[in-house]
């Protein structure tokens, strides 16, 4: 991968609708006109109602969703990828190697313990299983996951439990685009004081993050801009700069 560009990442006039086929084909409109850019070492935060298409648009961004109208850009010093018509092998790259995304939910596999799962996406990369193992054992420490759960599945942990190998996973590959949807949300006060210092650290070297957060408190603390996305969608472009309380124009 080549050097990231001022912004990163662009998204322009982007539409979303879903095509309902156990509904006779009706169609369901969730996203219109949607304008946001976001640079290295900026994180962005998501806010609006519940059912807005906040994790319509971070689905989109992650392949999982298709595009339906807009565009999507990656920018790098020696070109720009259009993420609008992707062949699955190239998400498949994307993913490995430039987009990173945590969920609320772990996707469990059965029989992989919780340190294999969380050194995956190094493995993926072709990074030595010894040097993996020890840096998901580092990350796991740190989000104060038990040593006595490190070699179990992740299957019939907690919900906070599970979060935690999620946040590991989702951290440990240090993509430059992470899209965060509600990372904290089943954690105690001392582990999202942890997640909030991995999306510094992140911010720090120089990640782009794009994130939703219902916790007041860590959106504050982590977000640099602002988002609100609102019915239909007359997002300016590039967000007003965040002074602490949504929706500061
Ligand atoms: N796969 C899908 N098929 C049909 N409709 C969908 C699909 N995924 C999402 N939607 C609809 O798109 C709209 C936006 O959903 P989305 O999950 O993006 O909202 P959100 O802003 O993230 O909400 P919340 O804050 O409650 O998580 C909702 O009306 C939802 O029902």
């Amino acid at each position: 991968m080549t050097s990231l560009t001022q912004p990163f990442l662009s998204v322009d006039a982007l539409h979303k609708a879903f095509v309902l086929h156990g509904q006779g084909g009706m169609t369901l409109e969730v996203m219109r006109d949607l304008h946001l850019t976001l640079s290295p070492g900026e994180c962005l935060v998501l806010s609006g109602p519940s059912g807005i298409g906040k994790s319509t648009l971070l689905k989109m961004l992650h392949g999982s969703y298709r595009v339906t109208g807009g565009a999507l850009h990656l920018h790098f010093e020696d070109g720009e990828l259009s993420l609008g018509d992707l062949p699955a092998h190239a998400w498949h790259t994307l993913r490995r190697d430039v987009i990173g995304y945590v969920s609320q939910f772990l996707r469990v596999i059965p029989r992989v313990p919780a340190v294999e799962v969380v050194m995956e996406p190094l493995l993926a990369r072709g990074v030595d299983t010894a040097d993996a193992r020890v840096r998901a054992e580092t990350l796991l420490a740190r989000l104060n996951l038990p040593e006595r759960l490190w070699r179990l599945p992740p299957g019939t942990f907690s919900g906070g439990e599970q979060q935690r190998v999620n946040i590991a996973r989702g951290f440990i590959a240090e993509h430059p685009l992470l899209l965060l949807d509600e990372p904290t949300a089943s954690l105690d006060a001392a582990n999202r004081e942890v997640v909030i210092e991995l999306i510094q650290e992140a911010k720090a070297r120089g990640a782009a993050l794009l994130g939703i957060f219902h916790d007041e408190e860590v959106r504050d603390r982590v977000a640099d801009r602002l988002l609100p996305l609102t019915p239909h969608m007359g997002v300016a472009l590039g967000a007003a700069p965040f002074a602490g309380k949504e929706g500061v124009s």
